[in-house]
């Protein structure tokens, strides 16, 4: 029950296609690094595998997400702005039970706090509402995970913490993640395999 995408072209508008006739997969459990220039289309293929955009040829294609798109998306997406992705008018509270009720284990693992839960997106650094993002998407019916520069903003202690919450989580759930990164050490410390991209 792999996630795939086969064949798959993008372009925005009648721009240069940025990747076409393109396959990829990822496997349950599996930790898979994508790396590539920046601007040869990493993240708009992120996007299409998780769902926010059909591809323009070819397929996605994930075992249990939903024909109409409703519901909790069994492929999860966190992006390098976790500004861009939360609705400013919600407290962190209903921010971070928008899919799921987040359990007090993996709120401390991702070193959140009570107190945050009262605030509004804009009153949080972004390191924070980072891992307010990571703990929205890691409800149980999560099967895949797409990090798109997730801990870029992170110093180096926070980020080794909360890839370690991550893994341990991703290993013992069998995830699969794909880790979209311009970090070098990063992706070979933490995939099995890398794709070059662009
Ligand atoms: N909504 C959009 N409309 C038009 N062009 C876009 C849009 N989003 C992205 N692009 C362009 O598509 C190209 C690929 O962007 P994308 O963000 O997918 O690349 P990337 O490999 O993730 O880059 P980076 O490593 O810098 O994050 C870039 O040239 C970008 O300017």
């Amino acid at each position: 029950m792999r996630l795939e995408g086969k064949g798959i072209g993008w372009r925005y508008g009648n721009g240069p296609w940025l990747f076409s006739d393109y396959d990829i997969a990822i496997q349950p459990g599996e930790s898979v690094g994508l790396i590539g220039p920046s601007g040869s289309g990493k993240t708009s293929l992120g996007r299409l595998l998780a769902g926010y955009e059909k591809p323009l040829t070819g397929e996605v294609s994930v075992p249990g997400r939903s024909p109409n798109h409703t519901g909790y998306d069994p492929v999860q997406m966190i992006f390098q702005h976790p500004e861009r992705a939360v609705n400013p008018r919600w407290s962190m509270a209903r921010t971070l039970t928008e899919g799921w009720s987040p359990d007090a284990p993996l709120l401390d693992a991702l070193g959140i706090k009570d107190d945050w839960l009262r605030r509004y997106p804009n009153e949080l650094s972004g390191g924070e509402l980072q891992r307010c993002c990571i703990a929205r998407a890691l409800g149980p019916n999560t099967k895949f995970l797409i990090a798109d520069e997730m801990t870029t903003m992170l110093d180096a202690v926070t980020q080794a913490q909360i890839w370690h919450t991550v893994l341990e989580i991703a290993s013992k759930r069998q995830i699969g993640l794909l880790v979209i990164s311009h970090d070098h050490l990063l992706v070979n410390r933490i995939c099995s395999r890398i794709i070059p991209f662009g």
